[in-house]
């Protein structure tokens, strides 16, 4: 697999190997020492599946505490996927990064504890799937809102559907800063 870090330290993109033959392809999706010797280290607790109808964009969300660690894909349709960083202290607090994963590109995005995470479904419907490294937490859950104007994020989508949930969550310079991880270098 390549594994090719993004804009924002940290973040990595990753473009698994693809055996592809007369009967269609197949790929390891995760292997936990060759994601670790990436820089990914784990250990993963809960896998994560979420369909989503063109439009969908669901964000910006992460956990603090219990901050969770997310390698994410797409096994059907396709999405840009944006991680933000929000780790108070850090160099780039407050800058993202927007890949576009799909069931044709088969990439991977990791994004590390401390990020808020979020997606554009940029296909008719889009299959989300996910690992990570702590468990759902609700009571930890903190969001920040999608189209803050502060964050200038150019989601693809003309009309976006939003959860009434995230709809609600406050741009990022109005989120109590005490809510949101730190920066340990
Ligand atoms: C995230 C999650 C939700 N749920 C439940 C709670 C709720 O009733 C229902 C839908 O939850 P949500 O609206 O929060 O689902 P969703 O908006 O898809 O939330 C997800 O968004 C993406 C962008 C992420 O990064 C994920 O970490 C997660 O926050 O599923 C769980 O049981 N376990 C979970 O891990």
């Amino acid at each position: 697999m390549k594994v090719t870090e993004t804009t924002l330290p940290g973040v990595l993109l990753i473009e698994p190997q693809v055996f592809g033959d007369s009967r269609g392809f197949f790929l390891e999706t995760f292997s936990a020492q060759r994601y670790a010797e990436a820089g990914i280290p784990g250990p993963f607790v809960q896998d994560n599946m979420s369909r989503s109808a063109k439009g969908i964009v669901r964000g910006l969300h992460l956990q603090s505490p219990n901050a969770q660690g997310k390698l994410v894909w797409v096994v059907q349709g396709s999405v840009l996927d944006v991680a933000l960083d929000v780790r108070v202290g850090s160099p780039t607090f407050g800058k993202w990064v927007a890949e576009e994963l799909s069931e044709e590109n088969k990439r991977q995005l990791w994004i590390p504890p401390g990020f808020a995470h979020g997606f554009a479904v940029t296909s008719e419907s889009a299959v989300f799937v996910y690992k990570c490294t702590e468990y759902y937490a609700p009571k930890d859950e903190v969001g920040v809102l999608w189209n803050d104007p502060d964050l200038g994020i150019p989601w693809p989508v003309i009309e976006a559907v939003v959860s009434p949930k995230d709809r609600a969550h406050p741009r990022l310079k109005d989120v109590d800063h005490a809510r949101l991880p730190r920066y340990v270098g």
